[in-house]
């Protein structure tokens, strides 16, 4: 049928990638094989490579909707799709290349987090990124430090590595209202609207507050307990604070307090958060550039 027929644009079918790029070094091992450093023999340019098993046309499906995102999401604060292929069975995927690593490895590296300076303008730069994608009706659902990454000249780009096995749970695309209404019961058009309410794109701005305090403690609130302990806690407790509020100015514990409203409805969007004083015009890159050299993201080159 035709749906069988109907192919990914985005995606390059029976070309061998090995004529444009070549593997130059392993960036780490993924949740799905290894992520590979890999260089354009035409332009030199640098690309992370996933390469993705393809068992049936689920899989494929699944692996789509992740190529459609990154292709019509096209931003700067956004890592970019290079091209995909569709080669021996692989999914190859080429993205944008970004030398300065993921900030929670850098953290982790430096054993030191981020200054308030160099906050301010990754969270500058990461609202800029969700207001672009919740404007596009796309949800991360997954921001955290280990999902924004750096490159060398400073940029701030967010990336997702949807360790989940369906990458379709991650960076959702939200659809608009489906089915019929006319034979729908009332249940299920209230939880079609409550689903369909905009708040969900509103759960990515509460992991927005939680990766600020991460970016300023290096470890997110909670981080010792058990997993299952924090889902209680954190639908029970008051939103979760600095272990020392005297080290952090006015402005940015307010920010974080608007993050951290536990009811979507008031909790601030990407859009209004951008306009917020500990972050409005902030793109100086300087303090962040002070921490990539330090880092210095090195890549295990073979
Ligand atoms: C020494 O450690 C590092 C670590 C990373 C890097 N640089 C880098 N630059 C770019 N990508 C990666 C990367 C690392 C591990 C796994 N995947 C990576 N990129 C990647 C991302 C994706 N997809 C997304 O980021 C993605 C998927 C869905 C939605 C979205 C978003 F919502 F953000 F648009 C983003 C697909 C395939 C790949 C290879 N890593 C350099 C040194």
């Amino acid at each position: 049928d035709k749906k069988k027929g109907q192919w990914n644009v985005n995606i390059k079918k029976d070309v061998d990638p090995n004529q444009f790029w070549e593997i130059t070094g392993e960036i780490g091992e993924g949740a799905f094989g290894a992520v590979y450093k890999a260089r354009n023999k035409e332009t030199n340019e640098f690309a992370a490579l996933k390469q993705v098993e393809i068992k049936n046309e689920e899989d494929l499906e699944d692996f789509s909707v992740e190529i459609n995102i990154l292709a019509e999401c096209a931003h700067k604060n956004i890592v970019g799709l290079h091209e995909a292929f569709f080669f021996e069975n692989k999914l190859w995927m080429f993205i944008e290349y970004c030398g300065g690593g993921a900030v929670d490895s850098i953290m982790v590296d430096l054993e030191k987090p981020l200054t308030e300076q160099m906050i301010r303008y990754v969270a500058h730069e990461m609202c800029v990124a969700l207001a672009f994608l919740h404007e596009r009706r796309v949800i991360h659902r997954d921001i955290k430090a280990g999902n924004v990454l750096l490159t060398q000249e400073g940029e701030v780009k967010l990336a997702d590595f949807g360790v989940s096995a369906k990458n379709t749970k991650t960076a959702q695309r939200r659809d608009t209202f489906i089915g019929t209404p006319y034979w729908m019961a009332p249940e299920v058009i209230l939880c079609e609207t409550l689903k369909d309410v905009p708040y969900d794109y509103k759960a990515d701005i509460w992991s927005l507050g939680i990766t600020l305090i991460e970016f300023a403690q290096i470890e997110p609130p909670n981080k010792e307990m058990h997993p299952m302990r924090v889902l209680i806690k954190i639908q029970k407790a008051d939103p979760p604070g600095f272990d020392k509020p005297s080290k952090w100015s006015k402005d940015f514990k307010d920010f974080v307090s608007k993050c951290l409203i536990k009811n979507p409805e008031q909790r601030a969007t990407a859009q209004e958060l951008l306009e917020h004083p500990f972050i409005k015009g902030y793109v100086d890159k300087k303090a962040i550039m002070d921490l990539i050299y330090e880092a210095k993201a090195e890549v295990v080159e073979v």
